[in-house]
């Protein structure tokens, strides 16, 4: 990406703070995955369906269970239970997506901190960063074991899209190889606050304010009652007209990032999302979510089948996109 390209994108994004409305009109489709070999060309199409039009989808049957899940979510409430000092033990490396921060992220489009803490794992960066079995037995394990999980849905996931692409089935498991130092995929643990009453009115602040992600593909991990989430694809970005997405607890919310949009050529669509405040009459209590970042490894060359773009390292462009995003660290 130039940066020109960078900076066209930056200023986008910082038009998009407004409130703006909210719309139904948009369905977000839910795939069912199950029996994925077999039917991999008819949910190839699904997919692909879904993701040049709105670039969001549910996927169903995704083969993580649902007990595994519940366990990742108490874990992650126990995370974030922890006192802060405890948790500043382990602060954000910003150049490794690794470790803890609180109202750090700042967004182009807000101006203003998500109102949030979260905690990143990428696998390789870890040092140093893991509260200990002492402060939270069986964290360490059991996150891992989830990230591994969520690596081969999204691994399966994007091997529809490579079919699509031309690139051979494979092509992004190996670009996402988990097993060597330049591996930059990233489990992030987050905890949305609970609103406190004297700010119920406050309409300014954004839990997480509207951004595109910058990885291939996220997978999102969200409890029913606890929504907040809202979609505007790209190309009607003008009406400000968003879409809530539900959440249940058996599904995977999935979105393209702007690393597989320029590796598709912008046929795959990254959209804006953010995650609002409640409103006075909506649930106030704390939200959970946890998102998985499938990003190609740092010395991956990301370029399209078409060549749009010039070719660049996955490190390189998500140096650009994270340092746009960061106050602090
Ligand atoms: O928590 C959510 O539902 C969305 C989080 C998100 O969009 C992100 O962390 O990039
Ligand atoms: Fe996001």
């Amino acid at each position: 990406m130039t940066d020109t390209t960078t900076m066209q994108e930056l200023a986008k994004e910082s038009r998009m703070g407004a409130m703006g409305s909210e719309t139904h009109a948009r369905e977000i489709r839910r795939i069912d995955l199950s029996n994925f070999e077999a039917r991999k060309a008819e949910i190839t199409e699904q997919l692909w369906a879904a993701s040049v039009d709105i670039g969001f989808f549910q996927v169903t049957n995704h083969g993580i269970d649902l007990a595994e899940v519940k366990r990742a979510f108490a874990m992650t409430e126990a995370f974030f239970a922890l006192p802060d000092e405890v948790k500043a033990r382990h602060p954000l490396k910003k150049a490794f997506n690794a470790g803890w921060e609180s109202r750090a992220q700042v967004r182009p489009s807000t101006g203003t901190p998500d109102q949030k803490e979260s905690y990143q794992i990428t696998r390789p960066h870890m040092e140093g960063l893991w509260p200990g079995e002492a402060a939270l037995p069986d964290f360490q394990q059991t996150m891992l074991a989830f990230e591994a999980q969520c690596w081969q849905v999204a691994m399966r996931i994007l091997s529809c899209f490579a079919d699509k692409l031309g690139f051979g089935s494979e092509f992004f498991t190996h670009a996402h190889d988990p097993a060597v130092p330049a591996y930059q995929s990233t489990l992030r643990l987050l905890h949305y606050f609970a609103i406190p009453p004297e700010q119920r009115d406050h309409l300014g602040l954004w839990r997480a304010g509207a951004h595109t992600d910058f990885d291939c593909l996220t997978l999102l991990f969200q409890q029913a009652g606890q929504g907040g989430l809202q979609v505007l694809p790209g190309k009607e970005h003008e009406q400000q007209a968003w879409t809530p997405i539900e959440p249940a607890d058996d599904v995977i919310t999935c979105n393209i990032g702007d690393m597989l949009m320029r590796w598709s050529d912008d046929q795959l669509k990254s959209n804006f999302h953010r995650v609002k405040n409640p409103r006075p009459d909506e649930y106030q209590g704390a939200r959970y979510s946890l998102a998985f970042f499938a990003q190609a490894n740092r010395d991956v060359v990301i370029q399209g089948p078409a060549k749009k773009y010039e070719p660049i390292t996955a490190e390189d462009y998500l140096y650009r996109r994270v340092n746009a995003n960061f106050a602090k660290y």
